[in-house]
């Protein structure tokens, strides 16, 4: 089963820890990076069949700081481990650009928050940020903006963040890279009895009693935080692979389809999971009327929605906001993503892009709600 679940994956998030982007502590391992980097390349370049888009989330900012600061234990004060990581992000940066670069491939560096991502607008604007990168053929590197927030230094996760970003753009998989082979029925660091587990279900109860803490001094999170990852991802259809990071080509073998690792299958697929996610939105903040072009344009081509097809803007909503759109009737063809608030969608009501940026001061997406964005209800 591993083997057809990244094969055919398209859009893959990695998800790199501490434990090993650090190499236990000693700073940032240049020659891992580089490996994972021309793996990367690999993926996007297509060798091998398939084009793939690839984003990665890599922690290792405040192990790379603490050995720029010259500090051999990892201080206990919040505000120090920030300083660090703000120091350390600077190497860590880097250190991608250059190896990606030897590759002859883009990379982006994008800070983000858990709370980014919980903020409509931000999680919208992040989005299409990140997508607009994948669409140039670009490496977006993630790491947490640690400057602004404290919850995930003191747990050390940046494996939630990882199954965040799989939700936002839509991944076909997780691979969180870790200092073990996957997961096994124990910490097998502390239980030499410990079984390999091959497969499982993402959100399974029973992982997360097998799952314990960091075997690690540097690494925070420990196996539940990547078990909890799964299960976040699965909400958006992404099944999660846990893998060890020093295999031999892991991700390009894991893309020919070869079964190396724990594979948690997500039970719902992709289209399935967003579906349920806008129908389940209870809190439409407003609705817009479409004409019947419009409307025959959503249900029958499955088109985006243009202002141009809007006659009437109901409720009072902000950017992000999930919204219905109805026909002349009253009835409920469509739910979406709004890519503007109400006020400004009430200007651009019958109105061709042309004109947005003289009505509104700034040019934005030519779309009121994204195909992408957006679930139609059959008829
Ligand atoms: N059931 C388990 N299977 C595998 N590893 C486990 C398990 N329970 C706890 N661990 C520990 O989790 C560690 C990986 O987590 P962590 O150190 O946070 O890594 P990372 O920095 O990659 O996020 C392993 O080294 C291991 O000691
Ligand atoms: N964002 C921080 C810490 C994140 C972190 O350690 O997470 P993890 O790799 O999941 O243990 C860093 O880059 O050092």
């Amino acid at each position: 089963m591993v083997s057809s679940v990244l094969r055919d994956a398209r859009r893959i998030v990695v998800k790199v820890g501490s434990s090993l982007v650090t190499n236990e502590g000693r700073g940032l391992d240049e020659v891992a990076i580089g490996e994972w980097s021309r793996q990367l390349a690999a993926l996007v370049r297509g060798e091998g069949g398939v084009a793939r888009e690839v984003i990665m989330v890599s922690s290792g900012a405040i192990a790379e700081g603490m050995k720029r600061l010259g500090w051999s234990s990892r201080p206990s004060e919040i505000h120090e481990l920030q300083a660090a990581a703000a120091v350390g992000q600077m190497g860590l940066a880097q250190m991608y650009e250059t190896k990606l670069r030897e590759q002859a491939m883009g990379s982006a560096q994008v800070l983000l928050t858990h709370a980014d991502l919980a903020d409509r607008e931000r999680y919208l604007n992040a989005r299409s940020t990140l997508l607009t990168l994948l669409e140039l053929g670009v490496v977006p590197v993630i790491n947490e903006n640690d400057t602004v927030v404290t919850d995930e230094i003191k747990f050390g996760d940046n494996d939630t963040l990882g199954a965040l970003v799989a939700n936002l753009v839509e991944a076909d998989v997780l691979v969180i890279l870790t200092d073990q082979k996957g997961l096994y029925t124990a910490d097998p660091r502390r239980d030499p009895q410990a079984q390999f587990v091959h497969e499982a279900k993402a959100g399974d109860p029973a992982l997360e009693v097998m799952a314990g803490g960091a075997g690690s001094s540097i690494g925070k999170g420990g196996m539940i935080t990547k078990i909890v990852a799964a299960k976040r991802a699965a909400g958006s259809g992404a099944s999660t692979v846990i893998a060890w990071g020093r295999e031999p080509d892991v991700l390009l073998r894991l893309a020919r389809g070869e079964a190396i690792g724990t594979l948690l299958v997500a039970q719902t697929q992709k289209k399935q999971a967003r579906k349920r996610w806008m129908v389940d939105h209870l809190q439409l903040r407003g609705s817009v009327t479409v004409d019947a072009g419009a409307a025959a344009k959503l249900r029958g081509e499955g088109k985006s929605l243009l202002p141009i097809g809007m006659v009437a803007v109901e409720g009072d909503f902000a950017r992000g906001d999930v919204i219905a759109v109805r026909d002349a009737g009253g009835t409920e063809i469509a739910r979406g993503l709004a890519n503007y608030a109400s006020a400004e969608a009430r200007r651009l009501c019958r109105k061709p892009s042309s004109e947005f940026e003289r009505l509104l001061g700034y040019a934005a997406e030519p779309e009121m709600v994204h195909r992408d964005n957006m679930v139609v209800f059959t008829a």
